[in-house]
């Protein structure tokens, strides 16, 4: 990757994590003695690569986040807490505004995958410096299947053609501000590459990790503490010997 380009990276963190039904956000959940969100930013906050981070959570966590998070497990690359909007795309356009006129690339990534590893983080933003635009994403190993409202199967789709898309996802910065710029008020997005899709611009996938999971419900939080629990033992062991 060519290192002269600026990068910035958005953490969104602003829902509400209603699937995982409990009564304090999910990125804030304590995940082997560290707040989810806290796993989520430290390895770009630990790559030289990026310039700048900006921390996009609820309007009534900020001071939280800035306190408990920014300067307790000292991020010194994230620059702003702001506060998000009401769905996804709502708080990456608030991530967008604090960003700084010079970044080159921009990198939004889910404060709830705090299992993302270095490596695919420097392999994504390899490909999106080469190509404008990239995202992690993983194979799909399950038959998948379409079904109607009552479960019943009605097809199966052709996997081979299917992937999971992940985060982060990165992309040249004009490209993005323009593309969300574009996108028409009230049409529904769930990722930024499906913003980048509508404007018409190309997006690659890198293969990603299965187990760079988004926590959504608590089953996905054991997941995680058990991974983590295993590389702690893997370094350990590094150590030893
Ligand atoms: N208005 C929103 C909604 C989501 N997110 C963030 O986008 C990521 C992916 O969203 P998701 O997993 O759906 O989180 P929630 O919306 O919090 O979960 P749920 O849909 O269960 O309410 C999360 O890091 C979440 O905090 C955000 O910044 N602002
Ligand atoms: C951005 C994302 O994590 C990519 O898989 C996902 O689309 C977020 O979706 P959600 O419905 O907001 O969880």
């Amino acid at each position: 990757m060519d290192n002269q380009k600026k990068v910035a990276v958005i953490i969104v963190a602003g829902g509400s994590g209603k699937r995982m039904n409990s009564p304090v956000p999910k990125q804030f959940l304590m995940l082997n003695q560290k707040p989810v969100l806290a796993h989520a930013i430290q390895p770009f906050n630990e790559s030289p690569r990026v310039h700048q981070m900006i921390l996009v959570v609820p309007e009534k966590d900020v001071t939280y986040c800035q306190v408990d998070i920014v300067e307790t497990y000292q991020f010194h690359k994230v620059t702003n807490v702001v506060a998000g909007g009401s769905e996804r795309i709502d708080s990456v356009k608030k991530g967008l505004e604090a960003i700084e006129e010079t970044v080159d690339y921009i990198a939004i990534h889910d404060g709830a995958r705090p299992l993302i590893h270095q490596e695919d983080i420097e392999r994504v933003f390899d490909k999106a410096l080469e190509t404008g635009g990239a995202i992690l994403a993983s194979q799909m190993t399950d038959t998948v299947k379409k079904i109607e409202e009552k479960g019943e199967i009605v097809g199966t789709l052709p996997r081979s053609e299917l992937v999971l898309a992940q985060t982060p996802q990165i992309f040249c910065a004009e490209w993005l501000k323009n593309a969300y710029r574009c996108f028409p008020p009230g049409k529904v997005a769930t990722d930024d590459a499906s913003v980048l899709e509508c404007a018409g611009y190309s997006v690659h996938t890198v293969c990603g990790k299965h187990i760079n999971i988004k926590i959504t419900t608590s089953e996905d939080l054991e997941i995680a503490a058990y991974t983590l629990n295993r590389r702690s033992g893997e370094n350990e062991n590094r150590h030893r010997f």
